[in-house]
């Protein structure tokens, strides 16, 4: 998660509220903060996740993943590749390989991602270098060429979640939908309810 606009609150408050919502998986996103403070923070993320039976991913920091016994790791094409980052986790954990083109899906695969994460769908705020939105059809040429998970990533919301799962993701990765919220466990719960009524 980017917390940079989530009105003071902390990552722990944020999952709480968002695992109330429905949310399945999380994953932890800092890029600024100390090392010894993403440990920290990290180790009781990983707690509310365990405690509630959610996945919980470390994004890009393979060591980070290692040390918090994490579920898995979240890699792009400019990070560990997929196929090292899982000889350093070991068997039993997830890689999730981000893909903007067939080419880097191409590569995801090859480096044997457990999911890919595809975008950005729309025009965000929250990653700067995302490069400009792809929409859904990325979604459904991997769908149809490959069997493995895809979460549409990139300005998704309650509001157009949806074309997303119709495309053939089998869910949806979100930050400023939650975390920017007043209410992130009422944003969560629409947002779930949604997904789950397209997966229908
Ligand atoms: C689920 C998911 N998909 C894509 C990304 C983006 O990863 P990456 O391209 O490495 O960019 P950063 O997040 O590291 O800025 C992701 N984090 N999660
Ligand atoms: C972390 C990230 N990765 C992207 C990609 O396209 O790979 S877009 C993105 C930011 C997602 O934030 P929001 O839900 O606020 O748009
Ligand atoms: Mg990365």
């Amino acid at each position: 998660m980017g917390l940079e606009d989530a009105g003071g609150r902390t990552a722990l408050e944020i999952a709480v509220e968002a695992i109330a919502g429905g949310v399945t998986m999380i994953q932890l996103r800092d890029k600024q903060a100390p090392l010894r403070q993403v440990l920290e923070q990290g180790a009781r993320l990983r707690d509310l996740c365990r405690g509630h039976g959610v996945a919980f991913i470390v994004n890009d920091r393979v060591d980070v993943a290692v040390l918090l016994d994490a579920d898995g790791v979240h890699v792009g094409q400019d990070d560990i590749p997929g196929a090292e980052a899982r000889r350093l986790l070991g068997s039993g954990k997830l890689v999730g390989i981000s893909a903007g083109t067939m080419e880097e899906a191409e590569w995801a695969m090859a480096n044997r991602a457990d999911y890919l994460g595809v975008g950005p769908v729309y025009a965000t705020a929250t990653k700067q270098d995302a490069g400009e939105a792809i929409g859904t059809d990325l979604i459904g040429a991997i769908t149809d060429r490959w069997k493995i998970p895809v979460v549409g990533i990139g300005g998704i919301g309650a509001d157009n979640a949806a074309p997303v799962i119709k495309a053939g993701a089998a869910g949806v990765a979100v930050v400023s939908a939650i975390t920017r919220q007043a209410n992130p466990m009422q944003a969560a719960r629409q947002l779930a309810d949604v997904v789950r009524q397209a997966l229908k």
